[in-house]
């Protein structure tokens, strides 16, 4: 396969942030895995190892991340000068008590929420993902997996499709390459897709599936900078139609973060009802000419879809507190900070 820029995702969006000077003085390489002491970049016809510590500044960064480097410079250990913006942006909430931000995978196009059709199709869950993938500013497609073990498929698609005018579904069985024809037109070349769902629901078989050749990843180097032979799992793949699949271990267990943008787009619907409640305080709960609560009556809302809307909210309410706190407390930390070095300033200059 002749390996491009446009092949590893470039589209215009990037080139257009790159100076006169960028243009014919750097070269843009993609990050394709990350790891504790080392992040590998790629390029067309090469791959490169560098020291996390030489992307100190630019932290944190992404899978998916586009660096830029000086171009006669890049090579192992070359130092980035810096990341472009993105594209589109997947982040979950880090580990620890703090909420913070942490970036899984960047600049994909196209989400696919897996989900198979058992007792693992849980439609909150999906709309929580749709949730995220509106977040992100990503497309998501459904794919419905198992399909060959369902005798009612029908019932499954009719109900997914409930979630979202307009939303793509696709139903397969991972296992048969043929009958993923109808994913293709989001892997072609220059697309970049991620994968999210539950353990089990056919993540890997559909990775099997959609890159049955892997031309380009065999390209790839796994080793390190000194040349070691690395264990971890490969990120990146390449589909057999051309476009590149990205499958970190960041993304096999996703939170939501602040998501106030997602939720609003994925239950739009809910927010008008909202806004044709005679009171504009209305807890929705028995107040006269509540919109919500003659939706609900009239089923014209799904008592489901409105609890997991008022869930999705409150979890996002409280994440954006704690951000809001933690970031007073960095500024009240900063003052403190800076008082006791005026302080220290103070008593130097009295005893000089
Ligand atoms: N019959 C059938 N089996 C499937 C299908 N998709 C996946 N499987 C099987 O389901 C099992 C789990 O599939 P995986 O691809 O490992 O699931 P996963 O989502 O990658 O799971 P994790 O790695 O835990 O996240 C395997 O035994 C697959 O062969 C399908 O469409 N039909
Ligand atoms: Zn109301």
């Amino acid at each position: 396969m002749f390996i491009n820029h446009l092949t590893l995702g470039w589209k215009p969006f990037f080139q257009q942030q790159l100076t006169l000077d960028e243009l014919s003085s750097t070269i843009a390489a993609r990050i394709v895995a990350i790891h504790r002491s080392h992040i590998q970049v790629l390029i067309p016809d090469a791959s490169f190892s560098i020291d996390t510590q030489l992307c100190a500044k630019l932290q944190p960064l992404a899978v998916g991340d586009w660096l830029l480097f000086e171009a006669t410079l890049l090579q192992d250990n070359a130092r980035p000068l810096r990341r472009l913006s993105r594209l589109s942006l997947i982040a979950r909430k880090a580990v620890g008590e703090q909420v913070a931000v942490q970036p899984i995978v960047s600049n994909i196009d196209t989400l696919f929420i897996v989900s198979s059709c058992n007792q693992d199709f849980n439609i909150s869950r999906l709309e929580r993902y749709l949730v995220l993938a509106s977040e992100a500013r990503v497309t998501p497609v459904l794919v419905l997996t198992k399909s060959d073990q369902c005798a009612d498929v029908d019932d499954f698609v009719a109900q997914a499709r409930t979630l979202q005018p307009g939303l793509m579904v696709e139903v397969c069985d991972a296992r048969d390459p043929l009958q993923l024809q109808g994913l293709q037109a989001w892997c072609k070349v220059g697309q970049t897709v991620a994968l999210v769902g539950s353990s089990g629901v056919g993540k890997s078989t559909l990775i099997n599936s959609l890159c049955q050749q892997q031309a380009l990843t065999q390209t790839i180097r796994e080793d390190d900078a000194k040349g070691r032979h690395t264990t971890t799992a490969r990120t990146l793949y390449v589909m057999d139609s051309g476009g590149l699949l990205i499958d970190t271990p960041g993304m096999r267990e996703l939170q939501l973060l602040s998501c106030e943008e997602g939720v609003q787009s994925v239950f739009a619907d809910v927010e008008v009802l909202i806004n044709n409640c005679r009171f504009s305080n209305c807890t929705h709960e028995n107040e006269p000419g509540c919109a919500i609560q003659q939706a609900l009556t009239t089923n014209q809302l799904d008592p489901r879809r409105w609890k997991n809307y008022r869930k999705l909210l409150k979890e996002q309410q409280r994440n954006a507190e704690t951000i809001a706190q933690q970031h007073q407390r960095d500024k009240q930390f900063g003052r403190l900070c800076r008082n006791i070095q005026r302080e220290k300033q103070k008593r130097k200059n009295i005893n000089d």
